[in-house]
């Protein structure tokens, strides 16, 4: 697959990421999120307050103080006093925004987080093969905890700054033009220097970003091959790989933090430098008449013009991370932005309540009527052609017609198409033309669960999901009773050896039953189906050899199961499918003989050099 489709989309429009997910988060807390609002604004502006202040205090409070011989400190202690309020109001706005956002960022994730989920699983299996699994994994990981940054610390660290940075502007104006315009003439170069860092780390961060999401998905993929790199002794390939895309992280790492470390030092001395620029240049403009500024103006000025710098620095600091975590947030939006499955089905599925096990289709027809169709297993293929990626055809004019109870095996080289018949079947992929039908009914009228619903699958790489032994047959048939599972267990001759374990059917699996042998986790499929008793059987016939006991209590537990009901076998080995009532040999995606094995046989074609010998399966 290719690992970077999702890496190499166009280019992310950053206004429309950031105006979703500021709706995103007013929806999350509408409360919250003007509480914050308002206290980050109070906070902005008590600073700027507190350093106008200065002017009073220094004109109108501690100037005249010195002239006077026998000085009266009261006006001067409560103005202090009023300074320190106007000053604790500001700390505690700040307080109240950093707690609320940080609450309303938890919040936020985990509404993402299960809204990821939800919609992944309404996504059509298409997106899972055309998708690296790590790449999906670190949207849930790396990305989450980005756009969490951003919300708690980045959105309102940059209000606050953006905004101290206004009202500064306005106190700085109200305080001394002249000063102020100067102050904007050094500004004016330093943002420029800073612009062309921003958009240079940006960058990198972005790329950093997609390299860690490739690298988790190297990983993965190299974990889930781990025995298959030992086996070919691969690890030297592998480590090479690996250090390849490591290289490529370490990088762009590089290139993005070393621009934006540069940024900093920058813009702190650009304010340092300031600082020394207004204090020499006021002192001399108030001594020598150039404006009128008094002591108080000058001190309160000064303030400002760090309160001018601090803003800049931070607001620069800050976009830095927010882009960095629009970069996720919008990875996140792509998921879930994906189209789920459409289903236009409205054939459903209804117990018969009269015979027990016995279901029927639910036909809508004029008039509100519902008609009523036994579900028996006919399954027919009429002239199937599919193809998954446009002009590469993979089924040509597929036509196969499996009676109810039918054993119907395919066989074929890897790659033929027997899987991906048995995709079409089940819908992970809508056919391209012709039609197929099960019991008469079109299979695109019949609503996608309940398709599903009616037909069993067998997987060769049987999944275990973490649970008991119990849970896991009962996962056919959620309100199974536990009866129904020990028959079920029995009947696919999976009771044996459960008992042999420690604790039984109440005995936990994890890591996808990696305690248990390829046979028995089999068996424990097959159990499975048997318990969700569907009428329509897919199995995807194993591959690796298990142990010839092992391999004779599969097999005679898949003959239970497939008893009564219409398969389709992906058949890896022929011993197993020569009582089959139809054998479909595939080549390049066409059925090139079929029959039973004594018709094949005796066509002496392909499925006879097969089972001779003469050719093998590949
Ligand atoms: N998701 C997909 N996207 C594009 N092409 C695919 C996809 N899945 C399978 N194919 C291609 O379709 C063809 C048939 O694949 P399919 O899996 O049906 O073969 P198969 O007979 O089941 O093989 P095997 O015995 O190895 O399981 C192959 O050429 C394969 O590369």
């Amino acid at each position: 697959m290719d690992q970077t489709a999702t890496n190499s989309k166009p280019k992310i429009n950053h206004k429309r990421t950031l105006s979703r997910l500021l709706k995103l988060v007013y929806k999350t807390s509408p409360v919250m999120f003007i509480i914050s609002m308002i206290s980050i604004v109070i906070s902005a502006g008590s600073i700027v307050y507190g350093s106008l202040f200065i002017e009073q205090l220094i004109d109108k409070y501690i100037t005249p103080l010195i002239k006077q011989s026998n000085p009266d400190f009261t006006p001067l202690l409560t103005a202090v006093l009023t300074m320190g309020g106007i000053f604790a109001i500001g700390v505690l706005a700040n307080y109240l925004f950093t707690v609320l956002m940080a609450v309303l960022s938890q919040k936020v994730q985990f509404n993402v987080r299960n809204h990821m989920f939800e919609h992944m699983e309404s996504l059509p299996i298409a997106y899972f093969d055309q998708n690296n699994y790590g790449d999906i994994m670190s949207r849930y990981t790396n990305d989450i905890d980005t756009l969490m940054q951003m919300i708690s610390q980045s959105i309102p660290q940059f209000l606050n700054s953006l905004l101290s940075l206004v009202f500064v502007i306005v106190a700085m104006f109200s305080l001394s033009w002249q000063l102020t315009v100067f102050s904007f003439v050094v500004f004016a170069l330093s943002i420029g220097i800073v612009r062309f860092l921003t958009i240079k780390s940006s960058y990198y961060f972005k790329v950093q970003q997609n390299k860690l999401g490739q690298i988790n998905g190297y990983d993965e993929e190299m974990l889930n091959g781990l025995k298959v790199i030992k086996v070919f002794s691969h690890e030297q390939a592998t480590k090479e790989g690996f250090n390849g895309f490591n290289d490529e992280l370490r990088i762009a790492s590089g290139k993005a933090n070393t621009y934006a470390t540069i940024l900093f030092p920058i813009m702190g001395n650009m304010g340092n430098l300031l600082y020394v620029l207004i204090a020499f240049l006021g002192g001399a403009a108030a001594i020598n008449g150039w404006a009128p500024l008094t002591l108080g103006t000058i001190a309160s000025f000064l303030q400002l013009s760090k309160s001018f710098a601090q803003p800049i620095s931070q607001i620069s600091q800050q976009l830095n991370s927010i882009v960095l975590a629009l970069a996720g947030a919008n990875r996140i939006f792509e998921l879930v932005d994906e189209h789920s499955e459409i289903d236009n089905g409205n054939v459903t599925m209804s117990e018969n309540e009269k015979v027990e096990n016995s279901w029927f289709w639910d036909i809508p027809e004029q008039g509100n009527k519902i008609k009523k169709v036994p579900i028996k297993g006919h399954i027919i293929f009429d002239h199937v052609n599919f193809s998954y990626v446009p002009g590469h055809q993979i089924l040509h004019d597929i036509n196969i017609d499996a009676k109810p109870g039918m054993k119907v095996a395919l066989v074929g080289e890897t790659g033929a198409g027997k899987t991906t018949i048995s995709n079409m079947l089940n819908r992970f992929y809508e056919i391209e033309s012709g039609k197929i039908t099960y019991d008469g009914v079109p299979i695109e009228n019949i609503r996608k669960d309940d398709l599903r619903h009616s037909l069993s699958i067998v997987l060769q790489e049987t999944h275990l999901f973490s649970g008991t032994i119990m849970d896991n047959i009962r996962f056919g048939k959620p309100d199974a009773s536990d009866d129904e599972v020990y028959q079920a267990a029995r009947l696919a001759h999976a009771d044996e050896f459960i008992h042999e374990l420690d604790d039984g059917y109440n005995t936990v699996i994890d890591g996808n039953g990696s305690d248990l042998s390829q046979g028995q986790k089999q068996l424990l499929s097959i159990a499975r189906a048997m318990i969700a008793d569907e009428p329509v059987m897919i199995l995807d016939e194993a591959t690796s050899s298990i142990d010839t006991r092992t391999e004779k209590m599969v097999q005679a537990g898949m003959d239970n199961l497939l008893a009564g009901r219409t398969s389709f076998v992906i058949a890896h080995r022929l011993s197993t499918i020569v009582n089959s009532d139809l054998i479909l040999v595939l080549d390049h995606g066409r059925i090139i003989e079929r029959g039973n094995h004594e018709e094949l046989l005796k066509q002496k074609g392909y499925y006879y050099q097969l089972y001779t010998g003469k050719k093998e399966l590949q």
